[in-house]
């Protein structure tokens, strides 16, 4: 980790539940009115290189939680790891490869008892229980993410 210095943790005066769903697991839901642009979650990460990844991680459970991370790959220590997928996700995510963190921010207003969720992106591993799911004819023309747009995406802004 190159920063040395303190990080705040103001993510745990909001309001969240974790609730249980038969198929996606437990998920993040908002017990109060979230308002967009607000900070819900800061996660530390728990670093794995490319080697030890590959040679152990992938074949754990962990292979369903891991992100993407520089030089290898990242669980998240937090909600980080809870956060379910939707197509059109409410929360977003920018990973701080200096503090060794991801912070999640409201990208809409979330209403009370709304669901938290982030995009995994297309690669998509579970059969996505979101009523609206894509055609299977329209996945296949989706064009996968290349390491470019990958990386591309640690800049990702809120407007
Ligand atoms: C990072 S975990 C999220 C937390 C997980 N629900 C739990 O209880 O530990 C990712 C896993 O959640 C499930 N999941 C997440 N989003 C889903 C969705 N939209 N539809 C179905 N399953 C989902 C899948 O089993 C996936 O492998």
């Amino acid at each position: 980790m190159e920063n040395q210095n303190p990080v705040a943790l103001p993510q745990h005066k909001l309001s969240l539940e974790l609730r249980s769903h038969p198929e996606r697991g437990r998920g993040v839901f908002a017990t109060i009115p979230i308002a967009r642009n607000t900070v819900v979650d800061i996660s530390p990460i728990l670093h794995f290189n490319h080697e030890e990844y590959s040679q152990h991680g992938k074949y754990t459970v962990l292979d369903h939680y891991t992100y993407r991370w520089k030089d290898g790959y990242a669980l998240a220590l937090g909600l980080g790891s809870m956060f379910n997928h939707s197509n059109h996700p409410n929360v977003g995510f920018i990973r701080d490869l200096e503090n060794g963190l991801i912070r999640y921010i409201a990208t809409d207003d979330i209403s009370k008892d709304e669901e938290l969720c982030i995009s995994y992106g297309s690669n998509i591993w579970f059969k996505n229980t979101e009523a609206e799911e894509k055609t299977e004819l329209e996945q296949k023309h989706e064009p996968e993410e290349t390491e470019e747009q990958w990386w591309n995406h640690l800049t990702w802004e809120l407007d």
